[in-house]
């Protein structure tokens, strides 16, 4: 049966599949993530966390920077010393694999609250950059080259 790339599994968990437009592959093992929580469901969980713990006090914006910082540093450590490292990990145990998305996790729940504390509505900012970025980049004139912006004559 073809398949539209989107499905969840029963858990709502995420999914690998083969989509197909017309019977053609459009990406190998093209991944989608879970539709669930949203930022505003992990901002305010991470809220309720830090009320909890009456930790407001230490999470100021510079704070968060710093600790969010801390956790890309992490995440880089996990890559550290790899060489390259190919789509969807092949080469990594489930233990790492768990430990990347702890990382990652960390990094999210720190952006998201510096973006609430900043009142930064990402949701909506992502979309306006991302509008920009495409604006910047048109398809037409960058297909299949990594300059960047400043780098084109026209
Ligand atoms: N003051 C704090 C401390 C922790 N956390 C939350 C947000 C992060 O998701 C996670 C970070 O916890 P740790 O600082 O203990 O960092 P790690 O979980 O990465 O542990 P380790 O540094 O041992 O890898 O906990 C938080 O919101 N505010």
């Amino acid at each position: 049966m073809a398949t539209n790339g989107n499905d969840i599994s029963a858990n709502g968990a995420a999914s690998e599949t083969q989509p197909h437009s017309n019977g053609v592959p459009v990406r190998p093992q093209q991944f989608t993530f879970s539709p669930g929580p949203t930022m505003e469901d992990i901002r305010r969980m991470q809220a309720e966390f830090t009320d909890e713990r009456d930790w407001n006090q230490f999470h100021q914006p510079r704070n968060l920077l710093l600790a969010m910082v801390g956790e890309v540093g992490e995440v880089s450590e996990l890559f550290q010393w790899r060489g390259e490292v190919a789509e969807g990990l092949p080469d990594w145990t489930e233990p790492e694999r768990e430990q990347l998305a702890h990382e990652l996790s960390d990094v999210l729940i720190y952006l998201l609250e510096l973006a609430e504390k900043c009142r930064v509505d990402l949701p909506q900012a992502v979309l306006r950059k991302m509008a920009l970025n495409r604006l910047k980049y048109p398809a037409s004139k960058v297909h299949g080259s990594a300059k960047k912006y400043t780098e084109y004559k026209d």
